[in-house]
């Protein structure tokens, strides 16, 4: 997978170079271009934004440079063989980042992400390149941060980490709370390690008992229960085989 990812802030993306994402890049499995938007700027104060049209607070991201940066980012992609693009807009505005959109961007093989500051980019920009690939306006979450950087970290890590040979043996995202299957759309239960006793606190007992059956079983219960109390809305979203016959006749 090859990201691209233009920014007024590109040392905000250092991360990038290090823990998973870092040794994704150093594996070979991703190719990561991060690019300093004001390198598409000519004038003496490289300015990128301008006021809003129809007066408001705050600034606007101006369509100049971002269309130059673009048209620049996609030429060199499209020229070291990269293809089908997408373009990445982290905003307050946007759909709902999810695992399922995970999933989806995972099988990509270019994305191109415009993190924004200020008040957003100027919307024709958007407008323009929506006639060459798909944009995706995606929001990390229901808050305003002063710019999408510290979102494209989490979704470039929630993606990298479902790209194939990125995750070691010792990890998994097959057991994601979100993955398929009878814990989809469960969040994750509590889990324990050794020791077994740690300031008077033990493991419970069904965890030390080796029945696979009644382990997997406590795993959906606490799963269910913690699901329950903190994020009620996924209950209805899960799969029926999650409860059991007798749950269901509750
Ligand atoms: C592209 O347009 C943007 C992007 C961002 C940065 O992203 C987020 O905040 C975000 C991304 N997921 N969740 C939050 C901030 C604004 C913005 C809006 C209103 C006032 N001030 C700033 C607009």
């Amino acid at each position: 997978m090859r990201l691209d990812v233009v920014t007024i802030f590109p040392e905000y993306l250092e991360p990038l170079n290090v823990s998973l994402v870092g040794k994704a890049r150093a594996r070979g499995r991703l190719n990561v271009q991060v690019h300093d938007l004001r390198a598409w700027t000519y004038d003496r104060h490289n300015t990128v934004d301008d006021t809003p049209y129809g007066g408001g607070p705050g600034m606007v991201m101006k369509t100049d440079a971002w269309g130059d940066a673009l048209d620049s980012v996609l030429a060199d992609g499209y020229e070291s063989g990269a293809h089908t693009p997408a373009l990445i807009v982290p905003t307050p505005s946007g759909r709902p980042f999810t695992q399922e959109l995970a999933v989806e961007l995972a099988e990509r093989p270019w994305l191109i992400f415009t993190p924004a500051r200020y008040e957003g980019i100027d919307r024709r920009v958007m407008d323009e390149y929506a006639t060459r690939m798909p944009v995706y306006e995606v929001s990390i979450g229901d808050y305003v941060l002063a710019g999408g950087e510290a979102a494209v970290l989490v979704v470039t890590e929630a993606v990298a980490r479902l790209l194939p040979g990125v995750l070691g043996n010792a990890e998994s995202h097959r057991d994601d709370s979100f993955a398929p299957g009878a814990m989809a759309n469960l969040l994750e239960g509590p889990v324990y390690t050794k020791p077994p006793v740690w300031r008077g606190r033990d493991i419970p007992d069904v965890l030390l008992s080796g029945h696979h059956g009644k382990i997997a079983r406590w795993r959906r219960d606490e799963a269910l229960r913690r699901t329950t109390a903190h994020r009620p809305d996924l209950i209805e979203r899960c799969e029926p085989k999650a409860f059991d016959k007798k749950d269901r006749e509750m």
